[in-house]
């Protein structure tokens, strides 16, 4: 770990947010969405791989649209990158629900984080984590895919009284639980490590619980970046949350990879 690795991960992760909104502000009412989400996805991610192969060439870069620097070495320094995540919501008019996200693994494991929150003027680090609110009082809300909610989260909020929040981006739903918007985020059915790895980092140095849902932990840099589920939560809500995924029908089996 270098001393200032948070650093630049919150100042990579600024940088990409604002040149997303300078672009978004610029066309968008000249191209359409598709299109608009295509050319935000592109200069946000040669933004961030031009900063890292500057700032840390002996480093190794998995981005979700390639890789850049040295082979990824099992267990070495890489940093994980979604240069925009949530791009269908970053292509619609005013949605805010998007976010750029940048992790920095070693071990397997998230060491440094940030993610971007550019709509709502918002970076979250783990140079200075930060601090959950209290609960709320109320029943629970949990955040699931706008357009992918896993079938099996009706039963899931029945068995707890919840109420599920539908959003766009994993990074701003995992940050909705990081401010106290809702309560938990529940994922399944698919993602790649660049979806979680930043947002994860950050939510554990804020004291969440994190896991995947069989409760078992989430690891990084590993050969296939496929990460299909996971489980964000207020630490007291995760033994009644994995117990309500496990008796749930249709839930994915045990340790699925
Ligand atoms: N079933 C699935 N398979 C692959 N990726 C998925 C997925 N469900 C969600 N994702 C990815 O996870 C991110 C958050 O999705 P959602 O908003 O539906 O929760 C999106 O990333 P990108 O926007 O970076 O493509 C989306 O592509």
């Amino acid at each position: 770990m270098k001393a200032d690795d948070h650093e630049l991960a919150a100042r990579l992760a600024d940088e990409a947010g604002r040149c997303l909104l300078e672009l978004r502000a610029r066309h968008r009412s000249e191209v359409d969405g598709k299109v608009l989400g295509d050319e935000g996805d592109a200069a946000a991610h040669e933004l961030l791989l031009a900063a890292l192969a500057e700032q840390r060439p002996q480093d190794a870069v998995l981005s979700e649209h390639g890789t850049a620097g040295p082979e990824r070495s099992g267990g070495g320094r890489v940093w994980i990158v979604d240069p925009l995540d949530g791009t269908r919501e970053f292509s619609a008019p005013d949605r805010p629900d998007w976010a750029v996200h940048v992790a920095l693994a070693a071990e397997h494991q998230v060491r440094a984080a940030a993610v971007a929150l550019p709509a709502a003027g918002l970076v979250l680090g783990t140079g200075s984590p930060p601090r959950v609110p209290a609960a709320h009082g109320g029943p629970p809300r949990i955040a699931v895919s706008r357009s992918r909610p896993p079938e099996f989260v009706a039963a899931v909020a029945a068995a707890l009284g919840a109420e599920t929040v539908p959003m766009g981006s994993a990074g701003a739903k995992i940050s909705a639980v990081v401010r106290g918007e809702v309560d938990a985020y529940l994922h399944a059915g698919g993602q790649y490590e660049w979806d979680s790895a930043a947002p994860i980092g950050v939510a554990r140095a804020a004291g969440l619980h994190t896991s995947r849902l069989d409760g078992s932990p989430l690891v990084y840099d590993r050969p296939d970046p496929w990460l299909p589920d996971l489980l964000v939560c207020r630490p007291e809500l995760a033994e009644p949350l994995l117990a309500a995924v496990a008796a749930a029908p249709g839930t994915p089996p045990e340790g699925s990879s």
